[in-house]
């Protein structure tokens, strides 16, 4: 399932946001948006979900503008996975989980064998069935996501928009978060994801976008845009981009931290 974004603007009031944006993230595909903070990443997300309207230019799914589709039809297609949060009520992991798959019941009807197997198939996949009866306050942040993500799964939704989906979480559970997430995208999902971490981006995903000033200043392959000149742009750091592995790991120094004359030696041998 295709998503296409055309020309989009938008701004709160006066404040210009989005300026021009274009791009398209097809079926299988991780696309990751970076930007400094607050350029607009959640503000285009929500413009996608249909969070905000006023916005101009097109969003398209599979050819079909998302304001001819309704509320309804939009959460059959698009499952939103926002940032960490700690929960208000202490629901169970599973039922956090079940209420993913209120879209397919209608409002009067429960939750049958259907669903609570689907909730059981998504706990599976994503590793964390050991934790459906424990609450939802009573698990880590990582485990948190897990769950968000759990819970757009089972809304059945073939294209999943994450904000941020590794913020706050430590290493182990960023790697964990971006490999499930990479493994959606291989199954056919169609991934969007917001990132502040260059170097993740380059390694998990297929395409990147860009954004500095509410414009897209880079759009392509991982491979085509990581480089020490993007870095500058976006965070205005000034940097050294090393190419591990046959370049399959790319990771940016900043050489601010590096003493001069070690930086020298360094990198004069290579
Ligand atoms: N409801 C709102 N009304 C007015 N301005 C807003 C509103 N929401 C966000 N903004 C402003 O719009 C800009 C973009 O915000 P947005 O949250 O989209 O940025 P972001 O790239 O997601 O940031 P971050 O990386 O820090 O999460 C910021 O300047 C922010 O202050």
């Amino acid at each position: 399932m295709s998503i296409k974004v055309s020309n989009l603007h938008f701004s709160y009031g006066q404040h210009s946001i989005l300026n021009d944006i274009s791009f398209v993230a097809e079926d299988g595909e991780l696309l990751s948006v970076l930007g400094p903070n607050g350029v607009g990443k959640s503000t285009l997300f929500r413009c996608i979900l249909r969070l905000l309207n006023g916005y101009q230019g097109k969003i398209q799914i599979n050819d079909v503008e998302t304001n001819d589709l309704s509320i309804e039809e939009m959460a059959k297609l698009v499952a939103y996975i926002p940032q960490s949060h700690y929960p208000a009520f202490n629901y169970s992991v599973f039922d956090m989980v079940l209420m993913g798959t209120s879209v397919q019941v209608s409002a009067i009807s429960s939750p049958g064998k259907k669903q609570i197997q689907l909730v059981e198939d998504a706990l599976e996949r994503l590793e964390i069935s050991h934790l459906k009866n424990r609450g939802c306050s009573q698990i880590s942040g990582g485990e948190r996501q897990l769950v968000l993500m759990a819970r757009a799964l089972v809304q059945k939704s073939r294209i999943l928009i994450l904000d941020e989906p590794t913020a706050n979480l430590d290493f182990g559970n960023q790697v964990r978060v971006l490999t499930q997430v990479k493994s959606l995208a291989s199954d056919g999902y169609t991934v969007i994801q917001s990132t502040h971490n260059p170097d993740q981006t380059f390694l998990f995903s297929d395409k990147v976008i860009a954004i500095q000033d509410g414009k897209i200043i880079g759009y392509g392959t991982p491979k085509d845009i990581y480089t020490e000149e993007l870095i500058q742009n976006l965070y205005k750091i000034d940097s050294e981009i090393q190419s591990l592995y046959d370049d399959k790991v790319r990771v940016c120094i900043p050489k601010s931290t590096i003493k001069r004359e070690y930086y020298h030696k360094m990198f004069s041998c290579l």
